[in-house]
């Protein structure tokens, strides 16, 4: 209960910073639909009896009440109705804006890795529409239902206080149905990885990127069995709590129905024996009529607010879990150029959430100016270096210095403002070409010289030739007129982009060309290479570069050989050759592929 009186007082503080106006007119609005309905049971029970007692004034006044006040009842909803629709939609654009922020927010991208946030947001995202018009609904209809139940309570006080256990009644459907919607939320939650599941092999299976792989292999059918089966174990955990749900709340049902034949036979016996009007009984029944009604919706908007309440937590969860404050205060300030480079001491890694080491003992130098390749078998834990480098993620223990700064101290922000990054894993961003690849330096995003002089030094300006509009072309599918690249013409679009900063002091390429044939890799490399070492004597920037090409490997002038979690050997092309050990075997077997 704590929880959803919290999310209604943040709905209720949300709504007056959109428009205290439009909010305070929904509110008199709601209470006067909400009084209208029991003063008008009350004025129709005034009328019955001046009826009976055949008085045609009091009886016309009654009347002439009865009838403003359902019309009160019967349109001032709908007046509210325009106006907190519109706060309830403004109220969920806040949110969706929070989500994006909350995504973005973290200093690494541990959140976006993690499973149990990965439910989350999946949860989150499908119930984020509650935040809008429909929880304004609930939150006003539950104030109105508050105020009208209480008005009733007084009409049936008066008449005879044992009446008053009619709405007390109310608290078995009300307690039962937030225990059923506890359970149903248990069950959601239960669900949410097999839904999550399923509806990644739906994408695979309808998306056109993965179409081609699919008919080949055949993968199709198996793809939608395993989808059909994930489903399945989503529906059935998801019915067995709507099924409980359900059985709570005809239990809760029962009990007020009871309540309720009992309270109308008392007024009945007593207008029978003549203590009560006929006036009365009419009120009691109508009365009874609406706390019926008022109950079973009081129960639906509780359940709604507790859907808010929810979601409203989720985000606090996930506000809480991505602003973790730093270990370290972050106090040093981003060196504007490299001396002595980024050492690497004692560094272990554990992705968390996981028990697996999948770095350790990792003691390195990487020398300012210097060009380092990484290499070694897939899943070795070469990005996993490259993410620390990036802090994408804070070391297990250990730690990375640049220039004898611990990374820890240095704002991260400013640190990702020094560096430039093309990833395997690459983003296809749907905007026009010249934005898709301006955004790799987002003050000069709209330069065409910055875009086109990025676009060079990644050795891909020829795309630009091919693009109908040039630079203004938009690219993707998503809108009618987008144009389809390929995966390689992708990988150019992003390689620029990676370019886009002229003065970093970490360029990081991991395997960002592996949609590029061998000689097209090569010669991006020389270029690269060529401006690296440009952006080196201004910076002593450190360029690192995993591939598993060895032909653009040995130009590196430090080779890191990882396997099994740790830098097994490092040097240059001709001390690992010399060496004669993993590198030197790896690269024997490659070139003698290419003889
Ligand atoms: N987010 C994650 N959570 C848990 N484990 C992860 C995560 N990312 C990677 N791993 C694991 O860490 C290990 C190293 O992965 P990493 O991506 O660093 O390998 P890699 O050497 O770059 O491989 P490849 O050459 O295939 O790209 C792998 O066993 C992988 O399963």
């Amino acid at each position: 209960m704590k929880d959803t009186m919290r999310a209604c007082g943040e709905l209720l503080a949300l709504s007056w910073r959109q428009d205290p106006r439009k909010l305070t007119i929904s509110i008199v609005l709601k209470l006067g639909e909400a009084s209208a309905l029991p003063l008008a049971a009350s004025a129709l029970g005034r009328l019955t009896d001046a009826a009976v007692d055949g008085d045609v004034g009091r009886a016309s006044l009654a009347g002439a009440v009865v009838a403003v006040l359902v019309i009160a009842a019967l349109t001032m909803g709908h007046f509210a109705h325009v106006l907190y629709y519109e706060l309830g939609e403004l109220n969920f654009l806040t949110k969706d804006r929070e989500l994006i922020d909350i995504a973005n927010a973290s200093r690494g991208i541990e959140h976006h890795e993690r499973p149990e946030y990965a439910d989350r947001v999946q949860v989150l995202r499908q119930e984020l529409e509650r935040v809008g018009w429909s929880s304004m609904e609930a939150l006003l209809s539950g104030l109105s239902l508050a105020v009208a139940m209480l008005v009733t309570g007084v009409l049936l006080a008066r008449l005879d206080p044992w009446l008053l256990l009619l709405p007390l009644a109310a608290a078995a459907p009300v307690v039962l149905g937030r225990k059923a919607e506890t359970g149903l939320a248990a069950g959601r939650e239960a669900a949410a990885e097999s839904s999550r599941r399923a509806w990644h092999l739906f994408s695979v299976v309808c998306d056109a990127e993965p179409a081609k792989e699919l008919r080949v292999s055949g993968l199709g059918a198996e793809l939608g069995a395993r989808h059909a089966v994930l489903w399945q174990d989503a529906s059935r955990i998801l019915r067995r709590a709507e099924v409980r749900a359900a059985l709570l709340r005809v239990c809760g049902q029962l009990v007020f129905a009871a309540a309720y034949v009992a309270s109308t036979l008392v007024v009945v016996r007593a207008a029978v024996s003549g203590q009560r009007s006929v006036g009365d009984v009419v009120l009691v029944i109508s009365l009874a009529a609406l706390v019926n009604q008022q109950v079973t919706s009081a129960v639906g908007v509780l359940q709604d607010l507790q859907r808010v309440a929810r979601t409203l937590s989720d985000f606090r969860w996930m506000r809480g879990l991505v602003a973790s404050p730093p270990d370290v205060p972050a106090d040093a300030p981003v060196p504007t150029r490299l001396t002595d480079g980024i050492r690497l001491r004692d560094l272990a890694f554990r992705y968390p959430g996981t028990d697996r080491v999948v770095l350790e003992d990792v003691n390195l130098d990487l020398p300012a100016g210097s060009t380092v390749a990484i290499v070694g078998e897939n899943g070795a834990g070469k990005t996993t270096l490259v993410k620390l480098l990036c802090r994408f993620y804070e070391p297990t223990s250990g730690t990375v210095e640049v220039d004898g700064v611990d990374l820890r101290r240095i704002p991260v922000d400013a640190w990702r403002a020094r560096l430039s990054a093309g990833f395997q894993d690459f983003a296809r961003f749907e905007l026009v070409a010249r934005e898709s690849v301006g955004v790799g330096d987002l003050p000069r995003a709209d330069s065409d010289e910055a875009v086109m002089a990025a676009l060079e030094r990644a050795h891909s300006a020829d795309i630009v030739d091919r693009l109908e509009d040039g630079l203004d072309t938009q690219l993707g599918i998503t809108y009618t007129d987008g144009t389809r690249l390929s995966g390689g013409q992708w990988q150019k679009i992003a390689l620029g982009r990676a370019m886009m900063r002229e003065e970093p002091l970490l360029l990081v390429l991991d395997e960002p060309t592996a949609a590029l044939d061998a000689e097209a890799e090569h010669l991006l490399f020389e270029q690269y290479a060529a401006n690296a070492r440009r952006v080196a004597r201004a910076t002593g920037a450190i360029t690192v570069l995993v591939s598993h090409r060895f032909s653009t490997v040995r130009m590196a002038d430090l080779i890191l050989v990882v396997s099994d979690g740790r830098v097994q050997e490092a040097g240059d092309h001709d001390a690992l050759m010399a060496n004669g050990q993993l590198y030197a075997e790896l690269y024997g077997m490659q070139a003698a592929a290419y003889r």
